[in-house]
């Protein structure tokens, strides 16, 4: 499925955020927040502990609805949509842009069954295509060579590096346009982070992905944009390079020097 891009602010922009707020009951999570996202990037949400970054990321393929007592204000644009409209089938967003949580949480069955699962949901039944699409979903989340002999074992038996590959495999396999990625290398050893961070850069060839990250040196690794996030608002977003080197805001450069957070 094309991406449709938005024109205006910037012509790669692929998700726009127009004075987004966001409130779980009375606590206002995200303030006025105004940003373009772009296509074939990674964008990085930095900032300390709860000032907003999942719930901005959450906000984004409305995961947040199943929160009781939540509401969003403000526009939410992938081409000329706006997906905070409560017409939208959230079912088919979630599809369009796909999620990767810090705790891998794979399905318990198999490796194949795992990826097959969106696409059987969405209407696969063919044998012959779904092999094709969880062998391609395999190889695109490089664990193709460590499973391929093992198709029919439990997924929940992989090493936690694996599981965190075979969870994004699965959302590849419904072809999603956008990918969110809520701190995705947290719970893992440095090897497999830098595994899932080479992914990420051969991935954003293909995709757009938005990750929320406490890790200063993965953001600077991985991302070519960054926004800081502080008590809900966004204090500076810029290129990365940029925010690391010179950040225009003192709240910026304090936080990335280590001095609060
Ligand atoms: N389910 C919820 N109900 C009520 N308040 C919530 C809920 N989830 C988050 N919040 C509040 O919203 C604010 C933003 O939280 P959020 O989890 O988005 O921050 P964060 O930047 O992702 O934090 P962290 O880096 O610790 O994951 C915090 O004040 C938090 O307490």
């Amino acid at each position: 499925m094309a991406v449709t891009l938005l024109k205006a602010r910037n012509e790669k922009t692929v998700i726009r955020t127009e004075q987004l707020q966001f409130y779980y009951s009375k606590v206002h999570a995200l303030k006025n927040i105004n940003l373009d996202l772009k296509q074939n990037q990674v964008t990085a949400l930095i900032g300390p502990s709860g000032c907003g970054k999942s719930t901005f990321l959450r906000t984004l393929n409305r995961m947040n609805d199943l929160i009781p007592g939540t509401r969003t204000e403000g526009k939410i644009l992938i081409g000329d949509m706006d997906i905070t409209s409560p017409q939208i089938d959230t079912v088919d967003l979630r599809k369009r842009i796909g999620m990767v949580f810090q705790q891998a949480n794979p399905f318990p069955m198999s490796i194949y069954d795992n990826i097959a699962y969106g696409p059987r949901i969405h209407g696969q039944k063919n044998k012959k295509k779904l092999d094709e699409i969880v062998e391609s979903s395999l190889k695109a989340a490089a664990l193709w060579d460590e499973v391929k002999d093992n198709l029919g074992k439990i997924a929940t038996g992989l090493s936690g590096g694996q599981q965190q590959r075979l969870v994004l495999a699965r959302v590849l396999a419904v072809k999603p346009e956008i990918i969110l990625m809520d701190e995705p290398t947290s719970a893992l050893d440095p090897i497999s982070t830098a595994k899932l961070e080479q992914l990420i850069l051969e991935l954003k060839k293909e995709y757009t992905i938005i990750i929320v990250t406490h890790n200063m040196q993965q953001a600077a690794r991985v991302s070519d944009e960054t926004a800081f996030f502080l008590n809900g608002e966004v204090v500076e977003f810029a290129d990365t390079n940029t925010i690391f080197t010179n950040p225009k805001m003192k709240q910026t450069e304090d936080y990335i020097s280590g001095r609060f957070g």
